[in-house]
């Protein structure tokens, strides 16, 4: 990313706040003009002090005080303008990060590793802070300090104030050399840190895999590698700033050196006062302190730059799938849950073969659809086109006749309850967990939705029923209760249509077919796609869709298809069967 644009993304973080960053900004300036008065005030003093001048050396204190008391107020003043600007933005910067993270496709967050996501809504967010706080202030405060105080040691005596300037040129030099390095190394720290939260974020998901296949050890030392090798960049860091700053300081106390020497001998040959010899002193310490605190400022500098980059790189992600402009809304209780496919196809991005393949079907509102096939043919990319958790083409599937892909995306969600293979459950009560796609709904309806689900008698028995936590700070479900209670919680968002992605896996057939029977809860009857490998429960839906390949091979009722010898149905149906008498 060229530079400019990066000034252009800073320019944007503080618009919102630049009433604020001009007030600071000014008063900094202040500061500087009160900090230069104030070394003459001293000077002046020192020299009424010489004339042993004891009242007129008590009123320069008395005006030196109130200077300092004025300067040091608004030093705070300005400081807290800035730095709040930096929290501003940080808070803004994590918001817009979250938000949009929200609206990115599934298939997104299967294309990027989370522990990086994490670190660069975390990590580089603060880097952004500390660049938009420290280095605004500190860049600003060295500009005034340039501005104010440099004007008044000129007044003062040129020949001086140009020997204690004449060596920075060389700070310019050496910073400049130094920049380049430091931000290629800050990238490197940046990649590292991911790479390292990455891992913890992923053993601690896989933690039970790490411990069955007792790999602790290779972890370890993945981990320790990974480790060191953040430790290597952050130590190469610190090596090069270190390096970068001491210089500095060196240069600036050699410039110090440099007027102590020159201005003692003007002293000695009577060609310079006392007093402007001591302003003179005073001055150029504060004009080096600034000036040495470039290379702090350059590394936030750099830093934020480098986390600058890896935000925007997040933000510029635009989804596949959003809604189109003339997007149509479609209250989804208007919608009956009729749903037609009419060559519908996908394929997945670096994929050479269709998931999906010209399929084709119209399906009744209230219908039940059990789909069967063997592992990989296409069932669950097919369930996901329905709420266009994929990015499908115009043209080839509708929702009572209206093209999914013209449909508002919350519309069409609205119409569709989805249980996918996963049941992932909240950290929360069972209640909450049940009801999350509807918040506001009724303790009885969230109870009816457990009963049609078959969940209810067991949450009954739970030691706060339905109040009871699940997950990181309550009890721990099985996986047939997990998919059981996300079951209900599909049910109680009255929706037409059911979409059940083999979400009832780990539950016994017989319950499983008890449930299919149960699904309609609500107030009306829904239109329900069973996806499963559970031959039996398919068996009992209106029709059955049987995959192969991508392609819907059969359709028919449990008998009919039956009926087509040699066909895949028979075949799975006889595999189940040889199956369970074999169990
Ligand atoms: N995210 C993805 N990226 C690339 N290919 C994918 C992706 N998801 C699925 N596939 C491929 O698409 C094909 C269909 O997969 P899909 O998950 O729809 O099958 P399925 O019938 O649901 O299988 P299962 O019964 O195991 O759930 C498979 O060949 C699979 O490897």
């Amino acid at each position: 990313m060229a530079r400019p644009s990066r000034f252009r993304h800073v320019w944007n973080y503080i618009r919102p706040y630049r009433d604020k960053v001009v007030q600071g900004v000014v008063a900094l300036f202040f500061v500087n003009l009160l900090t230069a008065r104030i070394q003459i005030e001293i000077g002046a003093g020192v020299d009424a002090l010489k004339n042993n001048d004891y009242r007129q050396v008590l009123i320069y204190a008395g005006w030196i005080f109130g200077m300092a008391s004025v300067m040091m107020g608004m030093r705070l003043w300005s400081r807290m303008l800035l730095f709040g600007v930096g929290r501003q933005v940080e808070f803004d910067l994590k918001q817009k990060i979250f938000d949009h993270l929200l609206i990115m496709d599934p298939a997104y967050f299967g294309n990027n590793r989370i522990g990086d996501l994490i670190n660069r809504a975390t990590s580089d967010v603060d880097s952004v802070r500390r660049m938009l706080g420290f280095a605004v202030l500190s860049l600003f405060n060295m500009i005034f300090a340039y501005c104010t105080i440099l004007p008044t040691m000129l007044n003062i005596n040129v020949k001086l104030s140009l020997v204690a300037v004449s060596v920075y040129p060389i700070m310019l030099l050496i910073v400049n050399l130094f920049a380049g390095r430091m931000r290629g190394l800050q990238a490197q720290v940046q990649e590292q840190l991911s790479s390292v939260s990455e891992l913890i974020q992923e053993d601690m998901s896989g933690i039970a895999l790490i411990k069955i296949y007792a790999q602790e050890a290779n972890e370890r030392n993945a981990f320790r590698s990974l480790n060191r090798d953040l430790l290597a960049a952050n130590m190469d860091m610190a090596k090069t700033r270190t390096i970068l700053f001491r210089i500095l300081e060196g240069v600036v106390a050699f410039s110090s050196l440099l007027v102590l020497w020159v201005g003692a001998e003007d002293l000695a040959s009577k060609t310079l006062e006392i007093k402007d010899f001591v302003s003179l002193i005073l001055l150029t310490g504060q004009l080096a302190f600034p000036t040495a605190l470039m290379g702090f400022t350059l590394t936030a500098y750099q830093r934020g730059e480098v986390s600058i980059d890896r935000i925007e790189t997040i933000l510029a992600e635009v989804p596949q799938i959003q809604d189109a402009g003339n997007a149509i809304a479609i209250p989804p209780d208007n919608l009956q849950g009729q749903l037609t496919a009419k060559g519908l196809t996908f394929t997945y991005p670096a994929q050479d073969q269709p998931a999906l393949d010209q399929v084709n079907f119209q399906i009744e509102p209230g219908e039940t659809i059990a789909v069967i096939g063997p592992i990989g043919s296409g069932k669950s990319t097919l369930a996901n086109t329905m709420p266009r958790l994929l990015a499908i083409d115009p043209g080839q599937l509708f929702v009572d006749g209206h093209d999914v892909t013209e449909m508002r995306l919350q519309d069409l969600r609205g119409a569709i309850a989805y249980v996918p293979q996963e049941s992932f459950l909240f950290s929360t009560s069972i209640r909450d967990n049940i009801r999350y796609g509807n918040p506001f709904a009724e303790p009885f309806e969230v109870e009816q939705a457990a009963q049609a689900a078959q969940m209810d008698g067991e949450i009954q028995n739970f030691p706060k029923q339905y109040e009871t936590m699940v997950g990181e700070r309550g009890i721990t479900l099985s996986g047939g209760q997990r998919q059981r209670t996300a079951l209900a919680r599909a049910l109680v968002i009255d929706s037409p249509i059911l979409i059940l992605d083999d979400a009832l896996s780990s539950v016994d057939n017989q319950t499983a077919t008890k449930i299919l029977q149960n699904l309609s809860t609500g107030t009306r009857r829904k239109t329900v796609i069973f996806i499963s490998h559970q031959m039996s429960a398919a068996a009992t839906a209106d029709r059955i869709f049987v995959m192969d390949a991508g392609k819907v091979m059969q359709v028919g009722t449990h008998e009919t298809l039956l009926q087509e010898s040699g066909g895949l149905y028979e075949k799975l149906w006889n595999q189940q069967k040889l199956a369970a008498a074999l169990n």
